[in-house]
This record gives C-alpha cells, sequence and structure tokens, in this order.
C-alpha cells in the first residue's frame, strides 16, 4: 500500500467539529484516486496530513509504509520529495523563470547540479513547455502555470502526487489538458491522489472515486463518478403518474436536502457543469472553491 489511512481523525483547535472523522482507506501502489466532497469536507485536511503538514489527532497515517506522525522533523523534506503536491493556485515563485521553479524543488534537497541541469528541461519537455524555459510565471497562461507546476511536483520523481483541486482556476478545455497530463503521471507509475469539484472530470475517467462529506468517509467506490448513483429515496412511480414525472426522483431528492440549486453549483465549480447533480448532496459550505 501507498497510502493507509487507519481511523484518522483530526481537529482543528478552533473548530466545533472535527475535520475528519474516523477515516479509514488504503491506496495501493499505482492506483488513481479522486477525493471528492463538498466545500469544508475536510479533502485538503487530508491531503495536508500525508504531507504532514498537519498531523492526525487520532489514528494512523502511512505513506510509502511509513507513519508520517513518527518521521522525524529534519526527515520531512524527504517525505516531501516522496509526495509531489499540485494546487488550484499554482504557487510558483513569480520572480524566478519557469525553468529555475522547477529546478528550485531540487535545490531544496540538494540534487547536484548536473542531475538538475539534466532533468529540469526532461520535466518540462513532458508538459510541453520546454520552449518557455526562461520565461516567468505572469507570462504564461494559468493552464501553463498550472504544467510548470506539475513539472515541478513531477521533477524529483515522486511515489505519490497530491493535487489539491488542481484544475479549479481553468476553464474546461485546459482542465481537461492538466488531466491527461496527470493521468500521463499515473501511467509512468506514479500514484495519485486528486482532490476535485470537477465533476465532468470524474465522470469521464471513471476511477476509484473516495467522497468525505462532514469529515466522514461516506463512499469509496471502484470506477466511480463524481455523484453516487444511489436509488432514489423515495419511490416515485405512483404519485407521478399524472404530471409525466421525468424529474420526479430529483425532486424527491431536493426536497430531502433542500438544495438542489447548490448541488448543480458544484458542477459548475469546475466550469464545466453539466452532469446531474446527485439528489442527496450536503449542503455547501462556506465560500464556492
Ligand atoms: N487551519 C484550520 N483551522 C481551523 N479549521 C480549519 C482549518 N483548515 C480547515 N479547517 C476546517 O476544517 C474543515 C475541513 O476543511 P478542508 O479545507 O479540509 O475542506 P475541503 O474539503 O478541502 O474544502 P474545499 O473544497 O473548500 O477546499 C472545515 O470545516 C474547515 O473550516
Amino acid at each position: 500500500m501507498m497510502i493507509v489511512l487507519d481511523a484518522v481523525s483530526k481537529w482543528y483547535p478552533t473548530g466545533d467539529r472535527p475535520a475528519l472523522a474516523d477515516v479509514s482507506a488504503e491506496i495501493g501502489t499505482g492506483e488513481f484516486v479522486f477525493l471528492v466532497g463538498p466545500s469544508g469536507s475536510g479533502k485538503s485536511t487530508l491531503l495536508r496530513l500525508l504531507l504532514r503538514e498537519e498531523r492526525a489527532s487520532a489514528g494512523q497515517v502511512l505513506v510509502a509504509g511509513r507513519d508520517v506522525a513518527r518521521i522525524p522533523d529534519r526527515r520531512v523534506p524527504r517525505l516531501r520529495r516522496a509526495v509531489g503536491c499540485v494546487f488550484q493556485d499554482f504557487r510558483l515563485l513569480p520572480n524566478r523563470t519557469v525553468a529555475a521553479n522547477v529546478a528550485f524543488a531540487l535545490d531544496v534537497v540538494g540534487r547536484p547540479r548536473h542531475v538538475v541541469r539534466s532533468v529540469v528541461p526532461e520535466a518540462l519537455e513532458l508538459v510541453g513547455l520546454r520552449e518557455a524555459a526562461q520565461r516567468y510565471p505572469d507570462e504564461l497562461s494559468g493552464g501553463e502555470q498550472q504544467r510548470v507546476a506539475i513539472a515541478r511536483a513531477f521533477v524529483g520523481r515522486p511515489r505519490v502526487l497530491l493535487a489539491d483541486e488542481p484544475t479549479g482556476n481553468l476553464d474546461p478545455a485546459t482542465s481537461l489538458e492538466i488531466m491527461k497530463l496527470l493521468d500521463t503521471i499515473h501511467r509512468a507509475g506514479t500514484t495519485v491522489l486528486m482532490a476535485t469539484h470537477n465533476a465532468s472530470l470524474v465522470d469521464a475517467m471513471r476511477r476509484r472515486v473516495l467522497e468525505l462529506g462532514d469529515g466522514v468517509l461516506i463512499r469509496d467506490e471502484a470506477d466511480g463518478r463524481y455523484d453516487q448513483t444511489v436509488p432514489q429515496p423515495i419511490a416515485v412511480p405512483a404519485q407521478s403518474a399524472g404530471d409525466g414525472g421525468v424529474d420526479s426522483g430529483v425532486d424527491s431528492g431536493i426536497g430531502i436536502g433542500g438544495i438542489g440549486g447548490i448541488g448543480i453549483g458544484i458542477g459548475g465549480i469546475g466550469g464545466v457543469g453539466g452532469g446531474v447533480s446527485s439528489p442527496w448532496a450536503p449542503p455547501v459550505r462556506g465560500a464556492v472553491g
């Protein structure tokens, strides 16, 4: 197993409920897994635990067989070399060139210069940006910046790539390009865990889906979609006979949650929408994205 979460809970000091509650899951080496759930459901918290940016309040987090909480502070950089990450807001250094941004990841972990000089162009080649090596982030489109961020995450050949909403700031076509790139990296043998609100991408890829709701793991589905396919909670045929009843099922779901419009909004965050929202989706809290 590349990632093991064993009864993991996380309370933030200021929180009135746990950000993660008794989450257990295993992700095998070489798997591609989507992590979904509404805003505030705990996705970023889970990723932060894997990077040791936060520590679990209870339970165990293992990455590549190591108990992350027990890694001595001086070894945390080594963990972060084994675990590449990509974020919604790219997080590039604005005053460094593209090549320097990618090289920075290696400089930090003390790779020799000749190694840096050979692998940085390779990583830029992988993301199709070799020609942009000497440009600065603000001279690139959002999609190009995200590709630089992926090159930076991948240049150290991590065993795991974590992506926190990597398409959140991108249009649908660009999002698809980024998705393909992550898929390529996955096919090269990297374990990928991608937190996303992008329903179209999840539905198109049909990979394993882990879903969080209020910090609880509520779904672990192979070949899943963004929304769980569940039997309708209320039987509709008899009552729908008089009015056509085409969307009676959805109506009944909305009645239960009272949040149909917000459900549709989840699909829209990635700018693509299109999918039918989950009739039982819990309400979105706080700011979108
Ligand atoms: N540093 C923090 N201090 C206190 N509470 C926090 C902190 N970070 C997150 N939380 C809370 O923990 C819960 C889970 O947040 P988290 O950011 O993990 O959710 P998320 O699913 O990643 O949301 P989004 O999709 O909006 O990024 C939320 O209730 C949030 O308010």
